[in-house]
């Protein structure tokens, strides 16, 4: 079965389809990458299936309508990295990744052992235990964006999806971040994620290219069909090669 499946018609905003016609198979227990041009829709298409952005269309969670899941249930099922999240500055780093526990315990009840637990064990994969204490404003991009990634990893929900998880992520830090997806696909997670770094990309399981509010093509990061789609949409100074058995690519 498919973590999820959306078949979306349209997504209009403003008098504009910013999104037409897409179909979107997420395979279970998989890192699926969306990569394409700015502004081609992957964020909006991401939103939408998560449900945060209202549009025509069907999304199932699990095999299940998203809006008939009971919203805390659904939010145990369904992780979300959002880009540029912006409100939660004043709170302590620590306070921030609970935030990931919520749909774990009661309305109002405060956090339990297993919660601290939790978050805890997530900020110390994303190496941001050192800066619980301090206040998630007053951190570097890269410090902030590895405290939210830990919030998403709390949740430990079977799917997350995450919206340019890499920005502000130095290279060692990115290495970290696709060593930690690794790790949750072998535990049988499935993770989505939008990403503008396609050396990184072409190291997922499933790859879908967005152009033009559509999506123009998936397939298996190793495919040539693939590699021709992201020549076709990137354009042919886009260089795909092999380097120690990876696939990497680089605008030449
Ligand atoms: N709230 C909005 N109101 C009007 N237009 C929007 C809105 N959100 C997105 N758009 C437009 O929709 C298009 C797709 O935006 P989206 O952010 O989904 O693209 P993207 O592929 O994620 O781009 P990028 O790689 O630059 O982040 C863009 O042209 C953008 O300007």
């Amino acid at each position: 079965m498919s973590a999820l499946h959306a078949r979306i018609d349209r997504v209009r905003i403003d008098g504009r389809d910013l999104i037409s016609d897409v179909t979107l198979d997420v395979p279970a227990a998989r890192w699926t990458a969306i990569v394409g041009p700015n502004g081609a829709g992957k964020s909006t298409l991401l939103r939408a299936v998560a449900g945060l952005q209202k549009c025509d269309g069907a999304v199932l969670l699990a095999g299940r309508p998203l809006h008939d899941w009971p919203s805390r249930e659904r939010a145990r099922q369904l992780a979300w990295m959002g880009q540029q999240e912006t409100g939660a500055d004043d709170l302590l780093a620590l306070d921030v990744v609970l935030l990931g526990r919520l749909p774990h315990r009661p309305w109002l009840a405060p956090p339990t052992a297993a919660d601290h637990a939790a978050a805890q064990a997530a900020m110390q994969s994303t190496q941001s235990w050192d800066w619980r204490e301090r206040r998630l404003g007053s951190l570097s991009g890269g410090e902030r964006q590895r405290v939210l990634l830990a919030r998403a990893l709390a949740v430990d929900a079977p799917l997350t999806l995450m919206d340019e998880p890499l920005a502000h992520l130095d290279p060692p830090h990115q290495a970290e971040w696709m060593a930690l997806v690794r790790a949750r696909v072998a535990a049988g997670h499935s993770v989505v994620s939008v990403l503008h770094e396609l050396h990184l990309a072409l190291q997922a399981d499933h790859l879908v290219l967005m152009a033009d509010g559509r999506i123009v093509h998936t397939g298996a990061p190793a495919d040539t069909a693939t590699h021709d789609a992201l020549r076709r949409v990137f354009g042919p100074r886009l260089h795909i090669a092999q380097l120690d058995g990876r696939w990497i690519a680089l605008p030449l």
